[in-house]
């Protein structure tokens, strides 16, 4: 039985939940599914590998009916989270050792006494449709990224790939008709190489995205109406529904460090809105040069300033913190973002527009300065800045060095 034939049983409900092993997607999802476990008391699973149970801890004590399912891969050496991708790898290749928790996840499904009655993967899982169809339920994709973003990858996904790097593609399926540079295109579509056998899996998972039963988008309304009316005329059904913003579900555990007690005591010297935060996400790492020009921005302005080197502090320019000690902070690890960007102090958020970073800067309300660098990044600050004039263009392109003495203001020489 094709997913999108199977229809909601009867049975009592139970939500297996499939996430993908990257911050940027596995947190949304996790917000999603504490939603749906507390706001409609459904009890779920979320199936997760040993090295990434640490990941659910937090969702785990704050959701009362979840569980975790721990698996192993059977290759020990395959990876199993972004941080174990060699260098430059695209993390939509993490998908690609995980159709072998297939095999286990249906020996767990049939021996439990209340097997899943749904299945939500997170969207760079398309094998998620023949294991739902095994266990002959329907399939949920779950979208971490923004309507107008997906729209973008069916559209790139069902043409003819590779593109020309020396050209430009035209959108002529969405609405507007929008035109992005190369340079602009989602990175899961440029690095795509015809014949692999690894990216032929990746596009193939969008292609049976498209068949899924429903499609649930870290979205909302008034963001991305029209995309989402254009996503249901993609799918072929209505049952795409904008869920988001997700992120403000209180499961991600965000305990204050000592650290952190101290970053928020100084907020609270500061005069509203009055900080910029600065954060590229939970992957990107700066170039030297381009942190070395960033933090000299930094010093060369008069602004207060928080920033959080996310994934990587290593790259954070050496003495900055020293010589701006009076009004600027550097978060060594993993910042409580959310909390930083709702603090009365921030006003401003220079962002790589990541989509959790972009929804979670307009919700608290503060001015999006857009440096987008890479995947649905160029979308996403389109959206934003073009469409909505919710955020300014600060500058382009993960090789982007701007000048320090002009920051905020300066693009890329490529596009
Ligand atoms: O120190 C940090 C750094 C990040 N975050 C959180 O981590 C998430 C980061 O997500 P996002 O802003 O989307 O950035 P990436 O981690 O780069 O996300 C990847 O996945 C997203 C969803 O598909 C895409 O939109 C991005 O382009 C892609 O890079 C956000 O919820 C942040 O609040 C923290 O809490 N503390």
């Amino acid at each position: 039985m094709a997913t999108t034939d199977a229809v909601p049983s009867r049975r009592r409900p139970h939500v297996l939940v499939i996430p993908l092993p990257s911050r940027g997607h596995l947190l949304p999802l996790l917000d999603f599914a504490h939603r749906l476990s507390t706001c409609h008391s459904v009890p779920l699973t979320v199936a997760a590998t040993s090295s990434n149970l640490p990941l659910l801890s937090a969702f785990l004590a704050s959701t009362p009916l979840a569980a975790a399912l721990p698996l192993e891969l059977p290759d020990s050496s395959a990876p199993d989270h972004s941080s174990h991708l060699p260098p430059g790898t695209h993390h939509a290749l993490l998908a690609v050792h995980l159709p072998r928790l297939r095999e286990p996840l249906l020996s767990w499904a049939r021996s439990h006494p209340d097997p899943p009655t749904i299945v939500i993967s997170d969207f760079f899982l398309g094998w998620a449709q023949h294991l739902a169809d095994d266990l002959r339920v329907p399939w949920i994709v779950f979208y971490a990224s923004g309507a107008f973003a997906v729209a973008a990858l069916d559209h790139l996904w069902k043409g003819a790939l590779p593109l020309d790097p020396n050209g430009s593609v035209v959108l002529d399926t969405l609405p507007g008709s929008p035109a992005f540079p190369y340079e602009h295109v989602p990175s899961v579509v440029k690095k795509y190489v015809a014949g692999d056998p690894d990216w032929e899996f990746v596009r193939e998972g969008f292609r049976l995205n498209v068949r899924a039963w429903g499609a649930a988008v870290n979205t909302f309304d008034e963001m991305e109406r029209e995309f989402l009316e254009c996503l249901k005329r993609f799918f072929g059904h209505g049952r795409v529904w904008a869920v988001g913003p997700v992120a403000d579900s209180g499961c991600r555990g965000e305990e204050r460090s000592l650290e952190a007690e101290q970053l928020f005591s100084w907020l609270d010297t500061c005069p509203p809105r009055s900080v910029v935060y600065v954060c590229f996400g939970s992957m990107y790492k700066p170039p030297p040069a381009q942190a070395a020009a960033l933090g000299a921005a930094l010093e060369a302005s008069d602004a207060r300033f928080v920033w959080a080197g996310g994934a990587d502090v290593a790259v954070l320019p050496e003495g900055l913190e020293g010589r701006t000690a009076k009004r600027g902070r550097v978060v060594r690890g993993w910042a409580p973002q959310m909390e930083i960007l709702r603090n009365a102090a921030v006003g401003a958020f220079l962002t790589h527009c990541g989509w959790n970073s972009t929804l979670e800067g307009v919700a608290a309300g503060v001015v999006l300065l857009a440096w987008p660098m890479m995947a649905d990044q160029f979308i996403d600050a389109r959206l934003v800045v073009d469409l909505h004039g919710a955020a300014v263009r600060a500058a382009e392109g993960a090789d982007a060095v701007p000048d320090p003495r002009t920051p905020w203001t300066l693009r890329s020489g490529r596009t």
